[in-house]
């Protein structure tokens, strides 16, 4: 199995060394544009090798697509992070040029690849890549809902105090402050969540899922990438062992949910097909009502790359 991760900043870089030590492909290809940085970090990938035990082999190239030829799956990681002060949607001119660019270079050299989109506007990025490739919606995704449920997770896990392993969660709609993450889908052990935990401090945590991103960027100056990169590989490691993983995905909605035509994260079965099925929740009027104000988001934002492409 051969992957490439294209942008070795920092959510590429973690991307790659999780599928490494994890020996998810024997073949991992690092790219970035920066002259020399994706073979540094792949030198310094293979060099952990004898320490952490593992045998995949990282390459790194400067731009050099040939070398990406035959991949199974893409990861695309390239473009600006937001900056404090900055919204995702703030970085779309510059990251759209990219990935839109990447994503032709990629097609080219691997026809077949299933392609995980990372970079942000993580919705409309997804579309961008997906109008680009001329591939059917289930082999281009995007990664947001697998990172936003872990923190989710995370914070419930430290609020109950109980292992983050035990916590499940869905959560659905665009990578923004408009998420909708879903109390009535979450379970700890297999007890329902409410069961544990009161409202108010419930929708306390829900609340601080929806700027968990925004919240790192405070911290940090530049945005997260252990858990991104972490989730990126998750989400490699699910289709190349057609492990058939449930997760919330970025995909083109075409009727599902009543939406037609969007770019949302909705549960969906990861498998060698990539999204092999997009699973239907019988959602609440209120559930509803949060996705279509999340659909309109993320629709704002196409419409803008709509009229960068006219
Ligand atoms: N979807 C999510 O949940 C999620 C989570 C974290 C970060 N992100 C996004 O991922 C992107 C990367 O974040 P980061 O922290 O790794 O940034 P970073 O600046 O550390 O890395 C980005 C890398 O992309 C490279 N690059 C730029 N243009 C390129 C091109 N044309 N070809 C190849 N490489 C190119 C840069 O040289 C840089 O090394 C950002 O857009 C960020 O907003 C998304
Ligand atoms: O917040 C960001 O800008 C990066 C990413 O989308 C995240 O949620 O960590």
């Amino acid at each position: 199995m051969k992957v490439t991760v294209v942008g070795a900043g920092n959510v590429g870089a973690t991307c790659a060394d999780v599928l490494a030590y994890r020996e998810v492909a024997n073949e991992i290809v690092l790219v970035d544009i920066k002259e020399g940085f994706a073979e540094g970090k792949a030198l310094d990938i293979w060099q952990k090798a004898p320490i952490n035990l593992y045998d995949s082999r990282t390459i790194g190239v400067t731009n050099d697509y040939e070398k990406t030829a035959g991949s199974d799956v893409v990861v695309i990681t390239s473009g600006l992070p937001r900056k404090p002060g900055m919204s995702r949607d703030d970085l779309i001119e510059t990251n759209a040029k990219i990935v839109k660019s990447v994503t032709e270079n990629v097609i080219k050299h691997s026809p077949d690849a299933i392609i995980i989109i990372v970079s942000n506007p993580l919705d409309v990025m997804t579309y961008a890549a997906h109008l680009k490739s001329g591939k059917s919606r289930n082999k281009v995704m995007g990664m947001a809902g697998i990172l936003d449920t872990a923190r989710y997770r995370a914070f419930l896990a430290e609020a109950l105090n109980v292992s983050p392993k035990d916590i499940q969660a869905v959560l659905m709609g665009g990578h923004g402050d408009t998420m909708v993450p879903l109390p009535r889908y979450t379970t700890v052990g297999g007890i329902p969540v409410t069961e544990l935990i009161d409202e108010e401090s419930l929708s306390k945590i829900v609340d601080r899922t929806k700027v968990g991103g925004g919240e790192l960027v405070k911290l940090m100056g530049t945005s997260a990438w252990y858990a991104p990169g972490s989730a990126a590989a998750q989400m490699v490691e699910a289709i190349v062992k057609d492990q058939k993983r449930v997760f919330p995905v970025c995909i083109k909605l075409e009727g599902e949910y009543g939406i037609d035509d969007c770019y949302l994260g909705v549960p969906v079965i990861l498998g060698k097909n990539g999204v092999e099925k997009v699973i239907e929740l019988q959602l609440t009027e209120d559930e509803k009502a949060l996705l279509e104000t999340s659909r309109g988001h993320v629709k704002a934002v196409m419409e803008v790359l709509d009229k960068m492409n006219a």
